[in-house]
């Protein structure tokens, strides 16, 4: 599409010091379901599972933030948010990283500049729930990042009909994926976005922090 370019530049991979990337081998799916997780709640478990199966992954990876750019408050440290993460979602193929501090990066677009030149053959899939969606527009180069890889979005309470005719969801409304075909979400070629309807459940870290059971 216009606009559209499959070239993302060279990663500049030195700049990730030390730090080795995760191995993976190629031709895996890989969902990046990135987040603040301040804190990770269960919600956030059943997308993951659910992703895995709907999407056909073979392994979903947590991002957590440093911090939402587009979030004031900062969140609690990334060690207790990592600790935390890795308490409630223990699933063989699922991994909890935090790739982006260790990349210097907030931004996803980002992010993705650095992580899928390393990773060529492999299979991304960006996950976000639908109250992202309804956002996207204010993502920073947020038509580049669905020019670079498919995004998978997941039904949330409240945030369905917003999603659907968010202008991220109208601008990419010729590269959307029906429901029943989210199994090839992965083997297509950006843009491509898919929209799955699951169980719901009504949970948020904003309501666990109002109700006092986690303090920054
Ligand atoms: N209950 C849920 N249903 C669907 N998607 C969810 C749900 N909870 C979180 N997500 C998605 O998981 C990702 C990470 O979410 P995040 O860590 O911001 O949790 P949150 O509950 O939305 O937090 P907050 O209330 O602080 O905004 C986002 O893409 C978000 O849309
Ligand atoms: O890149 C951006 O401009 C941008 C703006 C808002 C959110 N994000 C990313 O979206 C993901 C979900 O964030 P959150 O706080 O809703 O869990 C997380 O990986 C953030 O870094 C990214």
């Amino acid at each position: 599409m216009k606009g559209c370019s499959r070239s993302f530049g060279t990663a500049r991979l030195a700049e990730a010091g030390a730090w080795t990337f995760p191995p993976v081998r190629p031709g895996r799916r890989v969902g990046l379901l990135g987040g603040s997780f301040d804190p990770p709640h269960q919600g956030h478990v059943h997308i993951t599972r659910e992703a895995l199966k709907r999407f056909g992954l073979d392994e979903v990876w947590w991002l957590v933030s440093p911090g939402n750019p587009l979030k004031p408050e900062a969140p609690a440290t990334l060690e207790r948010r990592m600790a935390a993460a890795r308490a409630i979602m223990r699933h063989p193929r699922v991994r909890i990283t935090d790739i982006e501090a260790r990349l210097g990066t907030r931004y996803t677009a980002e992010t993705l500049h650095k992580l899928l030149p390393h990773y060529r053959g492999m299979r991304f899939v960006w996950l976000m729930g639908a109250d992202n969606l309804a956002g996207f527009h204010r993502w920073e180069r947020w038509e580049e990042i669905m020019c670079m890889l498919p995004v998978g979005v997941i039904a949330r309470p409240g945030e369905r009909i917003a999603a659907r005719r968010s202008p991220a969801a109208l601008r990419f409304r010729r590269y959307r994926l029906p429901a029943a075909r989210a199994r090839l979400l992965a083997d297509c070629p950006p843009p491509a976005w898919c929209f799955i309807n699951i169980p719901m459940t009504d949970l948020s870290s904003t309501a666990i922090r109002m109700r006092g059971e986690w303090i920054r």
